[in-house]
């Protein structure tokens, strides 16, 4: 014991690189669930020896199912060839492989680490005294199947365990018979056939409906001993029966014909078992690795024989896997899908932000033409109001200006009007070639006209002596009253002879006005004419002293002083 424990230690202890691996299948890798399973192994491995030092051997059980002969052939074969590349560790799948292995072991490989897989049905006892034994158990899942089978199919009356007599068969349908019965809280047969013709079973399962249920355990051969291949039979008795056919090994049933059923993985289960090796290729005893429980079964189904027995898919459990289920446009074009969605939303989005972008302007554009309006409104407005102001401030300073240069009695132009004009006239008739001659005018006795008949009397005819001299003398002349009685008469481009003329004329009007005591009115006048080098002052000066000389004389007369009265009375020959 001890010795071997030994070689087992140093065996286990080879470099993992140049370790060499030996695969022994039950199956041929026609079988689907040895070829997965092979797959696993060596996918898991791959990273760790070299492809070559990977050994595979095929039993093809499912032909020479519990043939001696064959069996003591292959035992010659294995010592033939793996005395000459001994293994250092030896992974079994399936039931076949493990017990040849338990059997033969000590003759072939002694005292080699082995890794079992995919045993259905273990007994304990048989590796009893084996400390190189370790691995996985692959199990059955009858039970879950058969609750399975009763949530999918509620309706149904009858499930019909398949088996058969091989030894595997009768290992699974002791495992089954050892469960039972299954409680369903239904009355629900549970039934096992493990020994039926393949014609018997096409015979009753074309007349059968959904009230029942088969549920594949292990089926190598009928009972007349015809073999049984999942890929022809099997696919065949699913073509034929109008009940589902449930199983639990997964990538040997699906797309057979197999409805589905909770199953195992073969790939899976390799790299599991491949990955138990690596830990004792890396020098952890076989001793220290425990067996372990079953392998996982998860509920795998095939979505056109779904289709076929109308299963509500809402009845499957929630993290069922499902074969052939036709893919949605969205599924098999998914990134086409999204690169549309996306575009279509960045195309969205710039649409709308551009229409959000347009909304804006116009309104933005609207609220500027209100702005636009109202603003050329109150221009107008306050254009108008200007204009209105501008014309009001235009006649009040017309006003103003007619109010500074008019005498409010007598509504005649005043004193500082008629010195404005005198001095624009002095400055443009040149005295060599025009005639400026002046005339100053006072009333005679205004005073005592005052104090005999009052004021209103004396106003009275101040204003009708203004209207006299205004219809008096010519357009292109001017009067003004020059202050109190007395007034300012210009004779724009008149001679003396002329202005004296005018001013008889004037006295001859003046003298239709009469006092209240029926008297006339008289004047007297000071004429005075533009001189070479004269001046505002002067000229005022020479006529006020030719209206006093007037005064002086007797009143109601008219004079001028000076050289230009004796010319003048020279060329009239006037004598006031
Ligand atoms: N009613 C009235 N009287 C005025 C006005 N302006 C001046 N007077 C008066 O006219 C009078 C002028 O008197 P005087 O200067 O003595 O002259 P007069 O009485 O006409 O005497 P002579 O000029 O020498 O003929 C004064 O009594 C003034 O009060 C006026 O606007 N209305």
């Amino acid at each position: 014991m001890i010795v071997s424990m030994l070689a087992i230690y140093s065996t286990s202890a080879a470099t993992p690189e140049h370790a060499r691996v030996l695969l022994l299948n039950s199956y041929h890798p026609q079988y689907l669930w040895t070829e997965a399973l092979t797959q696993g192994v060596k996918s898991e491995l791959a990273n760790l020896i070299e492809a070559e030092n990977l050994h595979i051997e095929y039993m093809d059980e499912r032909r020479f199912v519990s043939d001696p002969t064959y069996h003591e052939k292959w035992r010659q074969l294995l010592l033939y060839k793996y005395q000459q590349f001994k293994p250092d560790i030896i992974i079994s799948s399936d039931d076949a492989a493990f017990h040849f292995l338990a059997n033969e072991v000590d003759e072939l490989f002694p005292n080699t680490p082995i890794i079992f897989g995919g045993v259905n049905v273990f007994k304990p006892h048989i590796i009893e005294n084996k400390t190189n034994f370790s691995g996985i158990l692959e199990g059955m899942e009858i039970k879950g199947n058969v609750e399975l089978i009763y949530q999918l199919q509620p309706q149904v009356k009858e499930i019909i365990l398949l088996a058969d007599k091989t030894e595997l068969g009768i290992r699974m349908v002791e495992q089954a018979r050892s469960e039972m019965p299954y409680d369903l809280g239904k009355q629900v047969l549970v039934r096992i056939w493990d020994d039926f013709s393949i014609a018997e079973f096409k015979s009753y399962a074309s007349q059968t409906s959904t009230k029942t249920a088969f549920l594949m355990l292990a089926v190598h051969k009928d009972k007349n001993g015809a073999y049984f291949s999942f890929a022809k039979e099997l696919k065949d008795f699913a073509t034929i029966s109008k009940a589902p056919i449930y199983g639990m090994w997964g990538a040997i049933m699906i797309g057979q014909g197999v409805i589905g059923g909770l199953m195992n993985n073969p790939f899976e289960h390799g790299k599991a078992l491949a990955n138990m090796a690596k830990r004792v290729l890396s020098g952890t005893p076989i001793a220290n690795i425990p067996l372990e429980a079953n392998s996982k079964f998860s509920p795998t189904f095939d979505y056109n024989q779904l289709q076929k027995f109308n299963i509500d898919l809402n009845r499957l459990p929630l993290n069922s896997e499902i074969y052939f289920k036709p893919e949605s446009f969205y599924q098999s074009n998914k990134s086409l899908v999204h690169g549309t969605v996306l575009t279509a939303c960045i195309l969205i989005a710039i649409i709308f932000i551009l229409f959000a972008n347009i909304q804006r302007r116009r309104k933005a554009e609207t609220s500027l033409l209100e702005l636009n309006d109202s603003l050329e409104h109150k221009i107008k407005f306050r254009t108008q109001e200007l204009s209105d102001k501008n014309n009001q401030l235009k006649a009040m300073m017309e006003e103003m200006k007619h109010l500074a240069n008019t005498d409010s009695l007598t509504d005649l132009p005043n004193r500082r009007s008629g010195a404005r004009r005198l001095r624009k006239f002095m400055t443009r008739y040149l005295p060599s070639q025009d005639n400026l001659t002046i005339a100053m005018l006072d009333i005679d006795y205004f005073k005592s006209i005052n104090d005999k008949f009052g004021h209103n009397v004396g106003d009275n005819i101040l204003k009708r002596t203004s209207i006299c001299l205004q219809n008096t003398i010519r357009p292109t002349d001017f009067a003004y009253r020059w202050g109190g009685e007395e007034f300012l008469i210009l004779f724009s481009n008149t001679p003396v002879k002329s202005a004296f003329s005018a001013c008889t004329r004037i006295q001859q009007h003046l003298a239709e006005i009469k006092t209240p005591d029926d008297k006339p009115v008289t004047v007297s006048i000071g004429i005075a004419q533009q001189q070479v080098n004269d001046s505002f002052e002067y000229i005022l000066k020479r006529a006020d002293e030719s209206l006093y000389y007037a005064k002086g004389n007797g009143r109601n007369r008219i004079e001028m002083l000076y050289t230009e009265i004796n010319k003048h009375k020279e060329q009239s020959g006037y004598c006031a």
